[in-house]
């Protein structure tokens, strides 16, 4: 599912270098089934999602998504109408954002280089400040009111950090910094604290720390080396991993998955991205943050060979110098595309020689 701007670009790219992935390899394969879904059905049938959607869409193994958002429809009818209306019900509570330099790549900070910078975010994906909880009252009086309730309940706060816990003891450093605004939200963020203190118990090996928000963002800018795995709140977290993505280089790199870690429903992989209507039609957008979130969604689907291999080609595509031009290059999207899946047939014969 494309969906709008630049979804549908970045989507059919990353279906192509799958396929491509899928018969090179025949050890697996894939079938698609695409969505139209997007703002110009919405626009001429006032729904993102048709009566049954998503029961229909619950009987596959996995959504890769593109992004939704439209110049003509407000964001928050965008947003709340496709994004979220799948997240929400198919309880994808845990959003995953890894982030690093890709070789090849700069980062926009001096001194950091390839592997200074590696983490994964962990975004709080149920509630919080997206629980849809709030109201808008006396429209145009000058005593309008309009509230936006954050949520944070037990159940959510413990399933997330210790999801966190779980990826961070995977990873070789071992640590997670856990990121509240603690200070100033005295109610929903001293539980976080509170939940991680005490789940900080049942992983021993793990080193933990906790950053307030604020000063998170320094400690990315002026000492990315000293992160590994980070965990944080729906809305924090999201600012946070577009600053992250924009570290380790360009927003056009950076995957998300949005998982259903019970798997009783489909997860959903998309580019960190929006719709980018700056961009759209142009041919110059970045597929890589799609085939890294198709890398993710293999390994998801637990072909973790074909994931590897995706993300070896698509380095060394980036480190011979094929990239679009949010990474300093002058490649298209096509251009990207085809030499990453000419490195995936390449990456297969060189194996039988
Ligand atoms: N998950 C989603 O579907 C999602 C995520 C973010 C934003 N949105 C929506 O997308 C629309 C646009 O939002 P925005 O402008 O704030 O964010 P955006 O991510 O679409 O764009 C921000 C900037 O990054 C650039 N950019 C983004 N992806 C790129 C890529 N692959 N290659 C090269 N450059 C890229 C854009 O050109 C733009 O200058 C809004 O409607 C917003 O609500 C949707
Ligand atoms: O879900 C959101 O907050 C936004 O659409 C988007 O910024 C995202 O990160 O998915
Ligand atoms: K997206
Ligand atoms: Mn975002």
């Amino acid at each position: 599912m494309g969906a709008d701007g630049i979804g549908p670009e970045v989507v059919s790219a990353a279906v192509k270098v799958l396929q491509t992935l899928a018969s090179s390899s025949g050890t697996f394969s894939l079938n698609f089934t695409d969505y139209d879904w997007s703002s110009e059905t919405y626009k001429r049938t006032g729904k993102y999602i048709p009566d049954g959607g998503l029961e229909s869409l619950k009987q596959h193994d996995a959504i890769l998504f593109g992004a939704v958002g439209a110049p003509d429809v407000p964001d928050h009818i965008s947003l709340w109408g496709l994004r979220l209306a799948i997240c929400q019900p198919f309880q994808q509570y845990a959003n995953v954002r890894p982030t690093r330099i890709l070789p090849g790549t700069s980062s926009p900070l001096r001194n950091a280089k390839t592997g200074d910078l590696d983490w994964v975010i962990i975004r709080e994906n149920s509630e919080g400040e997206y629980a849809g909880q709030g109201g808008r009252s006396h429209r145009g009086e000058k005593w309008e009111t309009a509230t936006e309730v954050a949520i944070f309940t037990r159940h959510a706060v413990e399933r997330i950090i210790r999801f966190a816990f779980e990826i961070a003891q995977q990873r070789p450093k071992k640590h997670l910094t856990v990121v509240t605004k603690s200070n100033a939200q005295r109610n929903g963020m001293v539980l976080w604290d509170e939940v991680a203190a005490e789940l900080s118990k049942e992983f021993p090996d793990v080193k933990m720390d906790k950053m307030l928000v604020d000063a998170m963002t320094c400690r990315m800018v002026l000492q990315p080396e000293s992160l590994d795995t980070i965990v944080a709140t729906n809305l924090h977290a999201d600012i946070l991993s577009d600053l992250a993505a924009a570290l380790a280089g360009s927003i056009g790199i950076a995957p998300t998955s949005n998982l259903d870690p019970t798997r009783r429903h489909p997860s959903m992989f998309e580019p960190i991205h929006g719709s980018a209507f700056d961009i759209t039609g142009k041919g110059v957008a970045n597929p890589v943050g799609t085939f890294w979130s198709a890398a993710e969604m293999l390994k998801w689907l637990g072909e973790e060979d074909a994931a590897q291999r995706l993300m070896q080609c698509v380095e060394a595509v980036t480190e011979r110098g094929v990239r679009t031009k949010d990474l300093h290059g002058s490649a298209g999207t096509v251009e990207v595309t085809d030499a990453v899946c000419e490195e995936i047939r390449s990456s297969f014969v060189k194996k039988l020689s």
